[in-house]
């Protein structure tokens, strides 16, 4: 039987505190992410809180590489969640739920690649979230963008329930690399 999402929820959370408690490992930029990139895109990227995977060596690489960079905005879960522009120089702004977030004042972008922090995934590429839907929202305003998840390989379980609005990811990165159909 398939686990209900809250229960995987809650047993994936105790999960990665656990794994990030114990592993001194990082998350790195695979070759297959950096072929990916390309001068003038729109990169969204996100600031780790506690125990979720860093992606701040994709955000680096991105940035270097061109593109320009951009991080998620929040604030209560009826307003969607906005994209804007920011480079890793600019101070941030404490959010709600100890997000770190630009200033609500910065540019709105569409994203081009979206990496997403992730609770759970499995192997064809279903994506467990916090549950707020604010990254399921996101996926249907840019249908066009590329979905990257991020997180330590211990969140990987064999299947995700999935419910009718659920899109799933194009791209897993973890600490030990990137897991993706190259075909789609
Ligand atoms: N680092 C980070 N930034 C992000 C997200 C995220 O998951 N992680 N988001 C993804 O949507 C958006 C913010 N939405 C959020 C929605 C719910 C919770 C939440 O319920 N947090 C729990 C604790 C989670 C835990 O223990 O890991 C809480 O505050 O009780 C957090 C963020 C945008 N920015
Ligand atoms: N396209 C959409 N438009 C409006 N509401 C949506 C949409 N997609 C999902 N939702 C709502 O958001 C919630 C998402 O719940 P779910 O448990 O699937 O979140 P998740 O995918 O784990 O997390 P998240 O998207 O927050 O990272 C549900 O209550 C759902 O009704």
């Amino acid at each position: 039987m398939i686990p209900d999402k809250l229960i995987l929820r809650a047993r994936l959370r105790a999960e990665r505190d656990r794994f990030a408690s114990e592993s001194e490992s990082g998350i790195m930029a695979p070759a297959e992410f950096l072929d990916r990139l390309r001068p003038g895109m729109t990169v969204s990227s996100y600031i780790a809180v506690g125990s979720e995977a860093d992606p701040t060596q994709l955000a680096a690489a991105a940035a270097e590489r061109g593109c320009r960079l951009a991080l998620p905005h929040v604030t209560t879960r009826a307003t969607p969640m906005r994209f804007l522009l920011w480079d890793m120089t600019e101070p941030l702004v404490p959010g709600p739920m100890g997000l770190k977030q630009p200033p609500a004042d910065a540019e709105d972008v569409a994203p081009d690649i979206i990496i997403t922090p992730l609770v759970g995934f499995d192997s064809r590429l279903g994506r467990l979230g916090q549950g707020a839907g604010y990254y399921d929202r996101a996926f249907a305003r840019f249908p066009d963008a590329w979905r990257v998840g991020c997180a330590w390989s211990v969140q990987e379980v064999p299947a995700i329930p999935t419910d009718i609005w659920d899109v799933p990811l194009h791209a897993v990165i973890t600490e030990r690399g990137m897991l993706w159909h190259p075909e789609t």
